[in-house]
């Protein structure tokens, strides 16, 4: 029987899936002008060193207390435009209490990312989700970072690939098709139950349902927390759910990892256990739950986030879904493997240009080890920075007509994403990029295949998707569509 405890987290979730967060709640437009006219005081964040000839950085706090991240949240991409288009690609802003440096654009995104001098930090991202992701590959620094990649690395190799392939392929299947037809579903949230069920089967090889309910409840109020406005734990609050999710996970894995050990299997929490670099390197019992808790984060909203945008651009333009339909159906029956996923040439285009015009990670965290520059603006030692691709995936130096959706822009001869090393960098770039790209591509793939060939979606013409920043960007009405069997 359901608790009452049980029954009101159901109410909260169902709520949660249908009411937006007070960020993006609906206001008069001449409110959301106001709030985005008001202007701050411009000052300089701290003084050059006399005679090194460097300019300081100039920025606002904003309003009091929050600073600048409710209307970050609220605006998103118009917020870091704007931004970009007052003070260019280095500047600062208050937020969460803190100074933070943003970094946009490809030249000013290079320097922080390529990290030549070692003066940006992973610091950064520790003040946001430390907590809670303790010890994740992307919280680690330099000579350690590098080590613990290595070793990791052997979770990711194509024989690996193709043995989670053959894991999330049919899960994936049985997923979609089991949504009904003929209906409007917010398609958002169904991906995201979805891909969280296909992780705890391809990541955990968890096949009771119980158990998976309750590490995915964990798992999600751990994410959510990361971002939470009051940064302490108050009794019912984001910070403390966050809390008690990271200890019942820290215990899951804590308890199944030895039979894991013994076991082995396909799945990526088997790939860690036994992951060892040519010269012997493994990972402890402690890094391997670290590093698990941290993956499924990284690898659940992102995937949400890039299968929802295609899905939003292909209701959007049907004559990309014909397109992508005709190459899926192409492939037969089977359940694809790799090679049948790789040939899938417009579901490629398509994801480039969904994670172009909606980047998931829309900020990379960085603070700064010592007094450094970028171009010529000068930063001093431990400050948040934030390292942004949106401007990159709209400068039309790189682009051509950048807001508008056009997928052949990445097929050749065009290849508009080689104008500059960083003119297209949604999965980062440097020491830490994504170590998950092609298995977040291939689940994405396989993901929109199976919707493909089961369904046809749509959206009314004149319908825009409105995207909500408070954590990672998410469709805020949840991205209502009309799904019809094909
Ligand atoms: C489309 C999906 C994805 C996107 C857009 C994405 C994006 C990113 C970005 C931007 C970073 C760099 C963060 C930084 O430099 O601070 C990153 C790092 C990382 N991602 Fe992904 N990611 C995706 C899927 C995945 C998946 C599926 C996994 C794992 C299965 C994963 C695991 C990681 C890890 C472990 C790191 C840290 C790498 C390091 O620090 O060395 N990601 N991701």
């Amino acid at each position: 029987m359901t608790s009452a405890v049980g029954k009101v987290g159901k109410v909260a979730e169902s709520l949660r899936e249908r009411v937006p967060t007070l960020t993006s709640m609906p206001l008069p437009r001449t409110v959301d002008q106001r709030w985005q006219a008001a202007s701050y005081p411009v000052r300089e964040l701290a003084a050059p060193p006399a005679g090194s000839g460097l300019k300081p950085v100039l920025g606002d706090d904003g309003p009091p207390v929050v600073g600048h991240a409710l209307e970050m949240m609220r605006f998103g991409l118009d917020f870091s435009f704007s931004r970009y288009e007052k003070y260019g690609p280095v500047s600062w802003m208050g937020g969460f209490g803190r100074r933070i440096v943003s970094l946009s654009g490809p030249e000013a995104t290079q320097i922080a990312l390529v990290n030549k001098d070692k003066a940006f930090s992973q610091e950064g991202w520790k003040f946001f989700i430390e907590k809670f992701f303790d010890r994740g590959l992307m919280l680690l620094d330099f000579g350690e970072h590098h080590l613990h990649r290595r070793i990791m690395q052997s979770a990711f190799t194509r024989e690996r690939l193709v043995g989670y392939v053959g894991q999330m392929g049919p899960a994936l299947r049985a997923g979609v098709e089991a949504w009904p037809g003929s209906t409007r579903p917010r398609l958002y949230w169904a991906l995201k139950q979805l891909t969280l069920d296909v992780a705890t089967r391809v990541f955990m090889d968890m096949r009771s349902l119980d158990d998976a309910m309750r590490i995915n409840r964990a798992f999600v109020n751990t994410v959510r927390a990361g971002t939470a406005l009051v940064r302490y734990p108050v009794p019912g609050g984001r910070w403390s759910a966050g809390l008690r999710g990271r200890r019942l996970l820290e215990r899951y894995f804590g308890e199944t990892l030895p039979e894991k050990r013994r076991a082995g299997g396909d799945d990526l929490f088997a790939a860690l256990c036994t992951a060892t670099t040519e010269d012997g390197d493994r990972f402890t019992d402690a890094d391997i739950v670290n590093h698990m808790i941290f993956l499924m984060m990284a690898a659940h909203d992102t995937t949400t986030i890039t299968s929802s945008a295609m899905a939003y651009y292909l209701a959007k333009h049907p004559e990309w879904q014909e397109r992508a339909r005709a190459e899926s159906l192409a492939l037969g029956d089977d359940v694809p493997d790799i090679e049948a996923l790789e040939s899938l040439e417009t579901l490629d285009l398509v994801m480039k240009e969904s994670l172009r015009l909606r980047a998931p990670v829309p900020s990379m965290a960085r603070k700064t080890t010592k007094d450094t520059e970028v171009l010529g603006h000068f930063i001093p030692e431990g400050t948040l920075v934030g390292v942004s691709p949106t401007l990159n995936h709209f400068t039309p130096e790189c682009w051509t007509d950048p807001m508008r959706f056009d997928p052949e822009r990445f097929a050749e001869p065009r290849r508009e994403d080689k104008s500059h090393r960083f003119a297209w960098m949604p999965f980062g770039g440097g020491a830490h990029k994504c170590i998950g790209l092609h298995f977040g591509s291939l689940e994405v793939k396989a993901l929109m295949h199976e919707m493909l060939r089961t369904f046809r979606w749509s959206v009314p013409q004149d319908y825009t998707a409105r995207w909500d920043y408070v954590s990672l960007p998410v469709p805020a009405d949840g991205l209502p569509v009309r799904l019809e069997y094909r």
